[in-house]
């Protein structure tokens, strides 16, 4: 059996035969855990180079090698673009799966395959989420028209990549963006316009055409989850936070206004119109939210957020926007600062533990509340006395700082000064960011990656039921665009019901301290 060479890409038609044993690599660090597997950082032994492996998840045995693997593999054997992730090889692990004790990883599967990747140093939603990052117009647009020429190279190559969002976004410390997880991508025909299923991309950056429950799309998805990534680079926050897909649909109508046959000819035609229609008036409030937006930044916000996808702007007239041609410049990549590495899962780990150490904390002040006031002074040595100084001078005083409490996420702009908000003061006429020769950080423009969306996969449908009953929109019930951040006017109450998605525990705080809900 011929072994590929190292470096070689090894994935003919079966992406197990040939290859070598993961064994050639040394896993350093998890950073990534997604849908379909574990991503670590990892050495190779003979060379040193740094690679990511991903695992892929081998669960359910019976249904064998899986689609999303195959396809994603398929994928990038034919995608080569500096903007376009780079799969190296695929290794295997011949016996059954250890963990990092040793002990059997309880995967039934007897070996396990992983894709070897060139290794990214961020994802953007990681990179955001870095404490007191504010990213400046010229690195937005930097990363912004990277995103646009990679994605302009796949859908020339026939591939929708069906999953665009800031963690599947990578970015490496030379400032090159690369589109990653090609795990729901697919390819299309322009002359064949096949039936597709409507049940992908992460549900805040999905279309409205595919929450109409569309089967016959093109690229024009993909473009719509890029203005999704565009405004919560400008704004700071996700925009369409929506908790199933009726409200998510509600969210999209209340910024972009309620489809017509006028603004969206053959929209009542698309399966679920009927139960999803408004049942209100909506205008389109996009410039007037916006409003302190760059006015070219808006222009082009305004085509990738059109409700028609045949009228929604494609990559490559966006990549010719005013927008990247006019002052200030997207910056040179090699420009950018270097960060140290920051992946979604981490910084996700980071305030998970952050919070339990706040827990424990307060868990421990209400055991023993009277006892530390009581404590006479020579007895407040130690922990006792670091207690009594709530959770941030608490016994986990010690702990790094964390990456993004629920404090960095949402927090409120903290004062003019550049501080390590990341929003910028509202009234910035500038748009809330920089020029790069005025230097500093004060005018940043902010980016929170926020709580976690529900997922394009699996079943997307799980939370509402969707399509719903005859009564029309389902959920929420409120109807004010209702994601107010700090410099960012409120359409209307807060939606009311619960957080949800995959960040729900974490949403909760944020929810309650800025009232709004996911
Ligand atoms: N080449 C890479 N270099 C560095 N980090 C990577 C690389 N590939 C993936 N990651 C990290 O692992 C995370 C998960 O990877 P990926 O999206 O490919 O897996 P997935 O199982 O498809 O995840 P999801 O279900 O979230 O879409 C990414 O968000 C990123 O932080």
């Amino acid at each position: 059996m011929a072994m590929a060479a190292p470096g070689q890409l090894n994935v003919i038609e079966s992406p197990s035969r040939g290859s070598r044993s993961v064994d050639c690599f040394e896993k350093l660090e998890q950073i990534g855990e997604g849908t379909y597997g574990q991503v670590y950082m990892a050495r190779e032994i003979e060379t040193g180079e740094i690679v990511a492996l991903k695992k892929i998840r081998m669960d359910n045995e019976r249904e064998g090698f899986p689609i999303t693997a195959i396809r994603e593999i398929k994928i990038l054997k034919k995608l080569h673009h500096e903007n376009v992730i780079k799969l190296k090889e695929i290794v295997t692990s011949p016996g059954p799966e250890k963990d990092d004790q040793g002990r059997p990883d309880g995967n039934k599967y007897k070996g396990g395959i992983y894709m070897v990747f060139e290794y990214m140093d961020h994802d953007l939603t990681g990179l955001a989420d870095r404490p007191g990052m504010r990213f400046t117009v010229p690195q937005i647009k930097c990363y912004m028209r990277q995103l646009l020429t990679g994605l302009h190279y796949c859908h020339v190559n026939q591939v929708l990549h069906r999953d665009i969002k800031g963690s599947n976004l990578l970015i490496d410390n030379e400032g090159n963006l690369k589109l990653a997880d090609f795990g729901l991508a697919r390819s299309f025909s322009n002359e064949h316009n096949a039936n597709l299923t409507n049940r992908v991309i992460t549900l805040w950056y999905r279309p409205p055409e595919l929450l109409l429950g569309t089967t016959r799309y093109g690229p024009a998805v993909d473009m719509w989850s890029v203005g999704c990534i565009f405004a919560e680079l400008l704004h700071g926050k996700p925009i369409f936070p929506g908790k199933d897909e009726p409200e998510q649909l509600n969210k999209i109508f209340e910024l972009c206004g309620a489809p017509d046959e006028v603004n969206w000819p053959g929209v009542q035609k698309t399966p679920w119109y009927n139960q999803f229609k408004p049942t209100r008036p909506m205008k389109r409030r996009l410039r007037d939210v916006f409003r302190h937006f760059d006015r070219h930044a808006l222009e082009l916000l305004e085509k990738m957020l059109t409700l028609d996808p045949a009228q929604r702007i494609p990559a490559k007239d966006a990549l010719d926007a005013e927008y990247f041609w006019t002052d200030p410049l997207p910056c040179d990549p090699k420009s950018l600062p270097k960060y140290e590495s920051s992946h979604e899962f981490q910084t996700k780990k980071k305030r998970q533990q952050q919070r339990q150490n706040e827990e424990n904390a307060k868990r421990l002040k209400m055991q023993h509340p009277q006892q530390h006031t009581r404590l006479p002074p020579i007895q407040q040595g130690g922990q006792h006395a670091q207690m009594r100084q709530g959770p941030s001078h608490s016994i986990h005083g010690s702990q790094p700082a964390v990456a993004a409490g629920p404090s960095h996420h949402y927090g409120k702009p903290r004062g003019p000064s550049g501080g390590p908000g990341r929003y910028p003061p509202g009234g910035n006429p500038s748009g809330g960011y920089n020029h790069p020769n005025r230097g500093g950080q004060t005018g940043g423009a902010g980016y929170g990656s926020g709580p976690y969306p529900p997922q394009g996969r699996g079943a997307p449908y799980g939370s509402s039921g969707m399509p719903a009953g005859p009564g029309g929109p389902r959920g929420g019930g409120g109807s004010g665009y209702g994601v107010g951040a700090p410099n960012y006017p409120q359409g209307g109450p807060p939606y009311g019901g619960s957080a949800a998605g995959r960040g729900s525990n974490m949403g909760g705080n944020r929810n309650q301290q800025y009232g709004w809900q996911q």
